[in-house]
C-alpha cells in the first residue's frame, strides 16, 4: 500500500499504492509508518519524497473507514513524525491532495505540485474538520484569514493559487514526481528548523477576537444549521490563541463531536450516494455499465427561453457546437443577447474565453437537421411539444436523440410523436440550466439504454449530477414536491403564515422557506397547471364544496393570490410583498394576513396555533411519503437517486442527507406513526396516507437506508 524505492542514489520515494484515489486506509498508513521508518533509518538515503501512484497524490482518509472500528496507525502521530523526520520530507503533489492528503503533505518539509493539481481541506464537506493537523498547521503557513476560508468552505485551490498562498513552495508543468525528486537532492543536509510547520507561530491579525466574532456570525449566516463549519472556526482560533499542542488537543476535541454526529454520516452518505447515482438501472435490466452512450459532436436547443438560453450555454461552454433555435423574432433578438452576456460572464469568473463561436442562432427549426441530439426547451404545453417532435422527427438526420426540457410532462407521449420513440428521453434541467447542478434524465418505457446512457454521459460532460429517473407526471423532483406545496397550503388555512412556514423550514435548513421559493419560482406557473387539470374554478368562494376538488382536499389560495394578479417576485406581490417587481427581498405584507383572516372567516375556519414542529412534520412527511410511492412504482432505484435530486435540485439542507436519508434518521416507523396520526385527521387528503412500502419497511425492521434497494426488491418478489 506504500512502495519504498531508492532513486537517484539518495532519495527514498515512498509512494502511496492504494487506488482509486490513494485514500489513507489502515493498510495504507501501515505502509506509510513502515516506509517512513526505513527511509530514516537508511544510511543512504538523504531525503525523502511521498508521492501517490497514478498521478493522485491522495484523496485523504479512507471515508469508508468511518463509522467503522478504525484500526492500523492513526494519522496524527505518522505526520507528527514525518514533520519530526531529520531527513527532508518532500510532497510530490500531482492530480488531488484533499483532507487527510493535503495534511500529510503539511507534515512534510517542502511540497511539489504539478500546474494541474487541486488542493484543499475537504472535511467540512463531510461534516468533519481536518483533524490530522491541518486546523493548527495551515494558519500557522498561510496565516488566519486565508485558513479560515479554505477551512470553512472545503474549497478547492489550483496549484497556482497554493503557490501564491504559500501552501506550495514550487509548481511544475512537468513530472511532479521528478521534480521533487531534485528538489529532495537539493535540500538533502540542511537545516529543518524553519521547516517544520507546527513550530511556527500562528500570523494573525492584532483584533483576533473581532476577526473571529466577524467570521463566526458570516459562517452561521451560511451553514443553514450546518455544525462542522462552525467547528472549524473554533479549531482555527485554537491556532491563532493557543500552542500547536493545546491547538492539537482542541482540534481532537472538536472533531470528536463532529465524527459520530447525525450530520456527518448524511453528508459522508451524500458523497457517496452522488456517486452512487452514475451507477443507474432501468426496471428493464439495462445498465450504466452495458450500456454504450454514443458520441455527440453537435447539439440543438430548440426555444430560447430562460431555460433554453441556460441549456444552450451550459452545451457550448462544454466545447460542442450549438444550434439555437427560436422562431419568435423578439424573443430571438433577446436571446441572442442575453446568451453572449451568460457566456461572458461566465468566462470573466473562470478566467476563459467565451464560447461565443460554438454557437449559431437561428429562427428555422430546419436548422437542426444535421446535429446528433436536440433538447426541446420551448413552453410547457403539450399540444406545442407535440409539434416540435412530430417536426423534429422528419427533419433530424437518422439516429439523432430527441430530448425534452419538460418538468413534468408524460415523455412517452412526446415519444409517440416520432417515427423512433426508442431514440426519445427527458433532459429534465433546473433553472438556471447553466448553473444548477441537477439534470433529472427521464426513460420512457420506450427509451433505448443507449439514449439514456448518451443523455447521462451528455449531463456529465456539462457538470451535471445526473440522475435516471421513470416517467411519470412530475418525475421524481416535481411530484414529491406537490405534497410538501399542498400542506404548506393547508397549514395557511388553518392558521399558520407564510412567515411561520417558512421560519420552520429555513431553520430546518432549505436556503428559502415554501412561500419564498414559490414567489422566486413564479405562482403563475403552478396556476397554468392547475387551470389545465380541471382544479381552478372561479368564483367557487364559500360553503363547503369550495375546498374539495376532484373529491379531495384543496386550498384554492394560490389561485385567489393568482387571480389579483399576484405573481410573486415578478409582479411585486406574492406571498410577501417585494419592493418593486423583479426585487428579490420579501417583506411582511400586511394585505396578505388579512386576506387569510378574510379567507378563514369566510370559510368557517377558527385559526389555530400551529407550531414548527407540525409544520416540519406535515410538509416533510408528506413529501417523503411520496418519495417511497416513488420507490414502490420503480420510479427511482433507490433511495440516492430520490436524495441526490432533493439534494441538488431542491436546496434540501446536505447536512440532512435528503429526504429519504432524513426519514431513517428520524425513523421510518415514527414518520409511519405521524403519517397515520395526520392522515387520520385529514382522511381527505391521499398525501397523508402512508404509503404500503413505509408500512412494509416498518414491518421488515426498518433497515437502514443503503438496506432499501435489496429490501424492495425482496418485497417486490414476495408480491
Ligand atoms: C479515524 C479518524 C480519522 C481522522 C481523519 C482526519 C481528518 C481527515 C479527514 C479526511 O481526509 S476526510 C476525506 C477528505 N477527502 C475528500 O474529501 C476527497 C474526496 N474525494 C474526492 O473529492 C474525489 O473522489 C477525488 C479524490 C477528487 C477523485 O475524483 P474522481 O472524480 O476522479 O473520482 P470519484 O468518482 O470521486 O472517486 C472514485 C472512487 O473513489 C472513492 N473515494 C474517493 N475519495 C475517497 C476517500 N477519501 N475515501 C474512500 N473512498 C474514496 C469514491 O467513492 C469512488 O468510489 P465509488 O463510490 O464510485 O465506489
Amino acid at each position: 500500500m506504500a512502495q519504498f524505492t531508492r532513486v537517484s542514489r539518495s532519495v527514498g520515494l515512498i509512494t502511496l499504492q492504494n487506488p482509486p484515489v490513494n485514500a489513507l486506509s489502515a493498510v495504507a498508513r501501515q505502509g506509510i509508518v513502515d516506509a517512513v521508518k526505513r527511509a530514516l533509518s537508511d544510511p543512504k538515503v538523504k531525503s525523502v519524497v511521498i508521492c501517490g501512484q497514478n498521478g493522485i497524490f491522495c484523496g485523504g482518509a479512507d471515508i469508508k473507514e468511518f463509522g467503522t472500528n478504525i484500526t492500523g496507525p492513526p494519522l496524527v502521530p505518522m505526520i507528527h513524525a514525518i514533520e519530526a523526520s531529520n531527513k527532508p520530507v518532500v510532497a510530490a503533489i500531482e492530480g488531488s491532495a484533499f483532507g487527510g492528503g493535503l495534511e500529510l503533505a503539511l507534515g512534510c518539509h517542502y511540497r511539489v505540485a504539478h500546474s494541474k493539481a487541486k488542493l484543499g481541506l475537504t472535511e467540512v464537506t463531510l461534516g468533519l474538520l481536518p483533524a490530522a493537523g491541518g486546523t493548527q498547521r495551515l494558519p500557522r503557513l498561510i496565516g488566519v484569514p486565508a485558513a479560515l476560508n479554505l477551512i470553512t468552505t472545503g474549497r478547492h485551490v489550483t496549484a497556482a493559487e497554493a503557490l501564491q498562498l504559500g501552501i506550495v513552495d514550487q509548481v511544475t508543468d512537468h513530472n511532479a514526481v521528478d521534480e521533487a525528486v531534485k528538489f529532495a537532492l537539493s535540500v538533502a543536509g540542511k537545516s529543518l528548523d524553519a521547516r517544520r510547520i507546527s513550530t511556527y507561530p500562528c500570523p494573525c491579525p492584532s483584533d483576533v477576537d473581532a476577526l473571529f466574532e466577524e467570521v463566526m456570525q458570516k459562517v452561521r449566516q451560511s451553514a443553514r444549521g450546518a455544525i462542522a463549519p462552525i467547528a472549524c472556526v473554533q479549531a482555527v482560533r485554537a491556532a491563532a490563541t493557543l500552542p500547536y499542542s493545546q491547538g492539537m488537543e482542541r482540534e481532537q476535541e472538536l472533531m470528536a463531536t463532529l465524527f459520530t454526529s447525525g450530520q456527518a454520516r448524511a453528508l459522508q452518505y451524500c458523497f457517496f450516494a452522488q456517486r452512487a447515482v452514475g451507477r443507474w438501472s432501468m426496471p428493464s435490466g439495462a445498465r450504466w455499465d452495458t450500456s454504450k452512450p454514443r458520441s455527440i459532436h453537435k447539439a440543438a436547443v430548440i426555444g430560447l427561453g430562460t431555460m433554453g438560453r441556460g441549456i444552450a450555454v451550459a452545451l457550448a461552454q462544454t466545447g460542442l457546437s450549438v444550434v439555437a433555435v427560436e422562431t419568435q423574432e423578439k424573443q430571438f433578438m433577446e436571446a441572442k443577447k442575453m446568451v453572449s452576456g451568460m457566456m461572458e460572464r461566465g468566462a470573466k469568473r473562470h478566467g476563459t474565453a467565451p464560447p461565443l463561436d460554438k454557437i449559431t442562432y437561428s429562427q428555422n427549426i430546419q436548422a437542426v437537421a444535421d446535429v446528433d441530439l436536440v433538447i426541446e426547451a420551448v413552453f410547457e404545453d403539450m399540444a406545442l411539444k407535440e409539434k416540435v417532435f412530430q417536426q423534429l422527427s422528419t427533419i433530424c438526420k437518422q439516429g439523432t436523440f430527441l430530448c425534452t426540457n419538460t418538468s413534468a410532462l408524460d415523455v412517452d407521449h412526446l415519444a409517440s410523436q416520432t417515427r423512433n420513440p426508442e431514440l426519445v428521453v427527458g433532459m429534465h434541467f433546473f433553472a438556471p440550466a447553466h448553473v444548477m447542478k441537477l439534470l433529472e434524465v427521464v426513460y420512457g418505457p420506450r427509451s433505448s439504454p443507449q439514449a439514456v446512457a448518451t443523455a447521462m454521459q451528455l449531463g456529465k460532460k456539462m457538470g451535471k449530477v445526473s440522475v435516471a429517473v421513470g416517467n411519470c407526471r412530475g418525475f421524481v423532483g416535481n411530484r414529491m414536491l406537490k405534497p410538501y406545496l399542498e400542506q404548506a397550503l393547508f397549514l395557511l388555512e388553518e392558521g399558520a403564515t407564510p412567515e411561520l412556514v417558512d421560519g420552520a423550514l429555513e431553520e430546518f435548513g432549505f436556503a428559502l422557506g415554501v412561500f419564498k421559493m414559490s414567489d422566486l419560482s413564479g405562482l403563475d406557473v403552478g396556476w397554468k397547471v392547475r387551470k389545465g387539470d380541471g382544479l381552478v374554478e372561479p368564483g367557487l368562494a364559500s360553503g363547503p364544496s369550495a375546498r374539495i376538488r376532484q373529491g379531495r382536499r384543496y386550498s384554492p389560495l394560490g389561485d385567489l393570490l393568482c387571480e389579483q394578479g399576484r405573481f410573486g417576485q415578478k409582479t411585486g406581490q406574492g406571498w410577501y410583498r417585494y419592493d418593486k417587481p423583479g426585487s428579490r427581498v420579501p417583506r411582511y405584507d400586511p394585505w396578505l394576513h388579512s386576506f387569510l383572516e378574510e379567507y378563514r372567516t369566510q370559510h368557517g375556519i377558527v385559526a389555530r396555533r400551529i407550531d414548527q414542529q407540525e409544520v416540519l412534520e406535515r410538509c416533510l412527511y408528506a413529501l417523503i411519503n411520496e418519495g417511497f410511492r416513488i420507490l414502490e412504482d420503480g420510479i427511482a432505484a433507490g433511495p440516492e437517486d430520490i436524495d441526490i435530486i432533493y439534494v441538488f435540485g431542491y436546496s434540501w439542507p446536505r447536512h440532512r442527507g435528503g429526504p429519504m436519508f432524513y426519514a431513517s434518521m428520524v425513523g421510518l416507523a415514527k414518520v409511519l406513526e405521524r403519517l397515520e396520526h395526520y392522515h387520520q385527521a385529514h382522511p381527505d387528503v391521499p398525501y397523508m396516507q402512508p404509503c404500503n412500502l413505509l408500512r412494509r419497511l416498518v414491518a421488515s425492521g426498518s433497515p437502514p437506508v443503503h438496506k432499501w434497494k435489496e429490501a424492495i426488491k425482496k418485497l417486490r418478489s414476495q408480491l
